[in-house]
């Protein structure tokens, strides 16, 4: 037995060092990398990585690198070369669409097709579990485990991690109680952990569901703008608070809010986003400019804290096509999808319509 943090631990400590903008080290089949988020990298750390002498690369994902015009020669990533004479701007201009329109012109940025991604797509992975811009700097080293015992720095052998990066970590119970709310007084909220040091989630119980029934479910994301601000530009407040009294209506029901906020980007993401619809992309368009998926939400933790509760069949309040298909896959059977139209405004209809045209969803 020994004191040492698992692999689990070591990624949240990655994690953790990356939102700083302190690097990590990774290593994989003899080959050894540092890596930094693009985001957090500060002028003193890449003048330090300058002097190490290896060649810069600069890891985006095929979406920012289609943005780009960058040839995306490994998939799903590419490895932008960074010049050796370019300086936090030019990573930042190329990670962050925010001046795209107006300094549109990044290159011709060089990309790299020879040798082994593997460090890269794990570096991006992390980044993007941190929430950050996803870019990150990477740096081969020849002796990673030298490098992170000299400057204390976190070592991820990719070896031991690789399952772990793709896991959906298993949730825990915390503590529930009871609260008496406006859709009914026979509340209660249940508080879920990671064992991955993540985001929390809540089930909100209504009532006493009978698990031999169908159980009326909503899968709420986090959405701060529209839950709390009121936001006119999304249907989430409404959302919420018509499922929250349609079961209340109906005695019993679960409502998982899952702290995805921002369709699992982060908020500050999502202001990015925001900030790009304003220049005229829609909702989609600004995620992939942003260099992420669509939709990057891991429904598997909806699916994980209803079986936790003991619910394996359910009414699903959605409109999203998607979210039923997930839960089938992961053993949660759908008996009833119940649509979920509230909160139209003439600011949301062109949201509500490209997620409509473009993620399928049911109007
Ligand atoms: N990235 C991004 N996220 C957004 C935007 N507008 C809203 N969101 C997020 O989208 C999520 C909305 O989630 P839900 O309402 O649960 O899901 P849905 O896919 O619309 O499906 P249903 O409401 O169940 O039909 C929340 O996490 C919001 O924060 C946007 O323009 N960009
Ligand atoms: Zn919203």
């Amino acid at each position: 037995m020994s004191l040492r943090p698992t692999i689990v631990e070591q990624l949240a400590r990655a994690r953790a060092d990356l939102r700083l903008g302190v690097p990590i080290v990774l290593s994989h089949m003899g080959r050894a990398a540092v890596a930094v988020a693009a985001e957090t990298l500060d002028a003193g750390r890449l003048a330090q990585l300058r002097v190490m002498g290896e060649e810069l690369v600069l890891a985006v994902t095929q979406w920012r690198a289609e943005t780009l015009k960058a040839r995306a020669y490994d998939g799903d990533l590419a490895r932008i070369v960074v010049p050796p004479d370019v300086g936090l701007g030019w990573l930042r201009a190329v990670a962050d669409p925010a001046d795209d329109l107006k300094t549109p012109m990044k290159g011709p940025l060089i990309t790299r097709r020879d040798g082994s991604a593997d460090l890269h797509r794990a570096a991006l992975t992390l980044v993007k579990s941190a929430h950050l811009l996803p870019a990150a700097v990477v740096l081969p080293v020849a002796d990673g485990a030298a490098l992170a015992g000299r400057d204390g720095l976190t070592l991820i052998a990719l070896e031991a991690a690789e399952a772990e990066l793709f896991r959906a970590a298993p949730l825990h119970p915390v503590v529930s109680a009871r609260l008496p709310m406006q859709a009914s007084a026979a509340g209660r909220v249940h508080i879920f952990r990671p064992d991955d040091g993540g985001e929390e989630h809540y089930a909100i119980e209504i009532g006493r569901p009978d698990r031999a029934q169908p159980v009326l479910v909503r899968l709420h994301s986090a959405c701060f703008t529209g839950d709390v601000l009121g936001s006119l530009k999304c249907d989430c407040g409404p959302q919420l608070r018509a499922a929250l009294a349609q079961m209340g209506t109906q005695g019993a029901g679960i409502l998982l809010y899952l702290n995805q906020e921002g369709r699992g980007i982060g908020l500050a993401n999502k202001m990015r986003a925001y900030s790009l619809q304003d220049q005229g992309f829609d909702t989609v368009e600004a995620n992939h400019r942003l260099g992420f998926e669509d939709d990057e939400r891991d429904f598997r933790i909806g699916a994980g804290i209803l079986r936790e509760m003991g619910v394996g069949r359910i009414r699903l309040m959605t409109n999203n096509p998607r979210k039923v298909r997930m839960m089938g896959q992961m053993g949660i059977e759908v008996v009833q999808r119940v649509p979920l139209k509230v909160g139209q405004t003439p600011e949301n209809a062109a949201y509500l319509a490209t997620k409509a045209e473009k993620s399928g969803h049911l109007l």
